[in-house]
C-alpha cells in the first residue's frame, strides 16, 4: 500500500485539483463526510448521540465543519470550538464554516485561557470528539492554549477520531511535535502518512482507516517510494508439483560459539521451516556434535576455531562450502572477536552470491563497511547494531527512522532490514517499506536468528534481495502474531516464533 509524505500528499493534491480540475471542495466535502460516517458509526454501534468537533484554522479545520453539518443534518448533538478567531479562517473552510453558522450550529472560539472552562464543560457532556486542529499542515511545536486544548481532551478520556492525522503528530516521521492528540481512530485521507506507521505515532493514531475522497490513485503511484507492506503485497506462489528439493535453493549459514550454540539452531531451523531445500550449518567443530543432535534436517560442518569460537583457519573450508551454496547467511551466535572479524571480512570481501549479514558479522564491519559497496547483501541490525555501524545515537535512528535508512542504502547499495517495533526495510533503488506485523512478545532472544533464517530461505527459493527481505520480516511478524494467540506476549519465545511459520506461510497461500 503507498504511503505519502505531507509534501507528496501535496503534491497529488495539487495536480488533482489545479491540473485535473476537481474542485477543492469536492475533496473536503468527501474527507468531512466519510469522517463523519465513521463518527456515525461509532455513535451508533454504542447508542451515544453527543459529539464536539475542536477545529483549527486551516483545511483540517474545514474538514471539521463538514463533518458538523454532516452529523447535525443526521439528528446528532452537534457542538463546534474553534482554536482561532472565526475572522481568521479562510478560503474552503471559510465556505463551511459559514454554512454551518447559517444552519444554526453551535460554534464557539476558544482563544484565551478563561475560554477553557467552556470547553470542558462540553466535552464532560460529550460522547465523541472530532479533532480537527491540525493535519499536515503543522508546523513546528505545539505551544500555548492549543496545547492545553490537546492535554484536556486527552485527559477526558472520550472517544477520539482524528481527522486525517492526530493533531501534534509530525506527519513523516511519527514524532510528537511538543504534544499530541491521543486518538481512538484516525481517518486519514485517501493516503496513509508514515508518521501513523511508526512509533511513538502507533501509539497516538488508534485504530487507521484510509478514506477514498477522489484524488486519482495513479498521481501517487507515479511518486510514491514508501510502502506498507501488507498481506496483499507477500501472496506466495504454489509449489509446482514437478520439482524437488534442488529447486528450493541451497543456503550455507555460518553461526554460533561455544555460548551461542542456540542462536545457530535458530537461525537454521529458522530458514528449514521458510522453505529452503537444504540449509547447510557451518559453525566452530566443538559445537557441532551439539547442535547436530538437535537438528535433525539440516546438515552441519564443524570448522576450525580457537576456544569454541570460528578462528580466521577456517576461511578457506568457508569459501569451499560458499562455492557450493546458493545463497549465505553470516553472523548468529559468532561472537565479536578479532579473528571473527577479520574472517567476515575476507569472506564478504570475496562473495559473489546473495549474503545475509546479521548480528557479530554486522559488528564485524564497523569501520570498514566498504567492503559491502554494491553486493547483493542484506543487512539485518537492530538500532543498536545500527548505531555502531553509522555512528548515530540509537534515538537519532529511532526517532528519523526513514532518513536514516535512505541515507545508508544511497550511500551503500545494498538492502537493509532495520530491526525494531516497526521494522523498516530500505530497498538499492530507493524505496523504503514499513512492515505491518509483529507483536512486543517478539522483543525476546533469538527472535531476530529466526529472521535471518527465514529470509535467507526465501533468498534461496529465488526470491530478489528486497522481496526476500520483505516476506521474511513479513511472515516472521506473522508468526510471531499466530504465537501470540497461544503463549500471549509474556511466555512467547524464539521457539513460539519457530513452531508457527508453517501457519503463517499457510496465509500467504
Ligand atoms: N488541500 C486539500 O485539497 C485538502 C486538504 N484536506 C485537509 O487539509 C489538511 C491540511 O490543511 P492545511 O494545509 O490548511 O493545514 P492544517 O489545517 O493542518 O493546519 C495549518 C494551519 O495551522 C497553522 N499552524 C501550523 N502549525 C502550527 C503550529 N505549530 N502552531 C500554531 N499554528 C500552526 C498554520 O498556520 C495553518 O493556518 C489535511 O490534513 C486534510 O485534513 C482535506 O480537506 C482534503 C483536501
Ligand atoms: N515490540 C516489538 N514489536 C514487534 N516486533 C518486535 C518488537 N520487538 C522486537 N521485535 C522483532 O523481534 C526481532 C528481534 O531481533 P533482535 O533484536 O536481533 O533479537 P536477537 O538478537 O535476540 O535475535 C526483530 O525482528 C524485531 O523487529
Ligand atoms: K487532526
Amino acid at each position: 500500500m503507498i504511503v505519502l509524505t505531507s509534501k507528496q500528499m501535496r503534491e497529488v493534491e495539487k495536480i488533482a485539483i489545479e491540473k485535473i480540475g476537481i474542485p477543492s471542495i469536492c475533496l473536503m466535502e468527501n474527507a468531512g463526510r466519510e469522517t463523519a460516517l465513521e463518527v456515525k458509526k461509532i455513535l451508533e454501534e454504542k447508542n451515544l448521540n453527543s459529539v464536539i468537533i475542536i477545529s483549527g484554522k486551516g483545511n483540517n479545520g474545514g474538514d471539521g465543519y463538514v463533518v458538523a453539518r454532516n452529523l447535525y443534518n443526521w439528528g446528532v448533538d452537534v457542538k463546534v470550538f474553534l482554536t482561532t478567531s472565526i475572522g481568521a479562517i479562510s478560503g474552503d473552510a471559510k465556505v463551511n464554516l459559514d454554512a454551518i453558522l447559517n444552519m444554526g450550529i453551535y460554534v464557539a472560539e476558544i482563544t484565551q485561557r478563561e475560554h477553557l472552562k467552556f470547553l470542558e464543560k462540553a466535552i464532560k457532556e460529550s460522547n465523541v470528539i472530532v479533532d480537527a486542529i491540525y493535519g499536515i499542515g503543522l508546523k513546528g511545536r505545539i505551544t500555548g492554549i492549543v496545547k492545553d486544548i490537546i492535554e484536556m481532551i486527552n485527559q477526558a478520556n472520550k472517544i477520539v477520531v482524528s481527522v486525517d492525522i492526530p493533531s501534534g503528530l509530525n506527519a513523516d516521521t511519527g514524532k510528537i511535535e511538543g504534544c499530541a492528540i491521543k486518538a481512538s481512530k484516525t481517518v486519514t485521507m485517501q493516503f496513509v502518512k508514515p508518521g501513523l506507521l511508526v512509533y511513538p505515532g502507533v501509539d497516538y493514531a488508534g485504530e487507521v482507516r484510509v478514506a477514498e475522497i477522489g484524488i486519482p490513485y495513479r498521481l501517487a503511484a507515479e511518486i510514491g517510494k514508501i510502502y506498507l507492506v501488507t498481506s496483499e503485497d507477500v501472496k506466495l506462489p504454489k509449489r509446482l508439483g514437478d520439482t524437488h528439493k534442488g529447486n528450493y535453493g541451497k543456503a550455507l549459514i555460518i553461526a554460533g560459539s561455544k555460548n551461542m550454540t542456540g542462536a545457530a539452531y535458530l537461525c537454521a531451523k529458522g530458514a528449514i521451516k521458510t522453505g529452503c531445500g537444504l540449509v547447510k550449518l557451518a559453525v566452530p567443530q566443538s559445537a557441532q556434535s551439539v547442535i547436530q543432535g538437535a537438528l535433525y534436517e539440516v546438515i552441519t560442518y564443524g570448522l576450525e576455531e580457537k576456544n569454541g569460537i570460528l578462528s580466521y583457519n577456517a576461511l578457506s573450508s568457508v569459501l569451499k562450502l560458499i562455492d557450493e551454496s546458493d545463497v549465505i547467511a553470516i553472523g548468529p551466535g559468532l561472537t565479536h572477536d578479532k579473528d571473527i572479524s577479520q574472517l567476515v571480512y575476507d569472506i564478504v570481501k570475496n562473495i559473489d552470491k546473495p549474503v545475509v549479514l546479521d548480528a557479530d558479522a554486522l559488528n564485524a564491519l564497523v569501520g570498514r563497511l566498504e567492503v559491502i559497496q554494491g553486493k547483493r547483501i542484506i543487512l539485518t541490525p537492530h538500532y543498536g547494531e545500527m548505531s555502531r555501524l553509522t555512528g548515530l545515537g540509537t534515538d537519532e535512528i529511532k526517532n528519523n527512522l526513514f532518513e536514516v535508512a535512505k541515507t545508508f542504502i544511497d550511500r551503500y547499495k545494498v538492502t537493509l532490514v532495520l530491526k525494531g517495533a516497526k521494522t523498516v526495510i530500505a530497498t538499492k533503488e530507493g524505496s523504503i517499506y514499513i512492515n505491518s506485523t509483529g507483536n512486543p512478545g517478539m522483543a525476546t532472544a533469538g527472535s531476530g536468528d529466526v529472521l535471518t533464517g527465514m529470509i535467507t530461505a526465501f533468498l534461496a527459493q529465488g526470491f530478489s534481495e528486497e522481496k526476500a527481505a520483505i516476506h521474511g520480516v513479513f511472515y516472521h511478524g506473522k508468526a510471531g502474531d499466530i504465537a501470540r494467540e497461544y503463549v500471549g506476549e509474556y511466555g512467547m519465545t524464539a521457539m513460539d516464533i519457530l513452531e508457527n511459520i508453517p501457519d503463517a506461510l499457510k496465509c500467504g497461500l
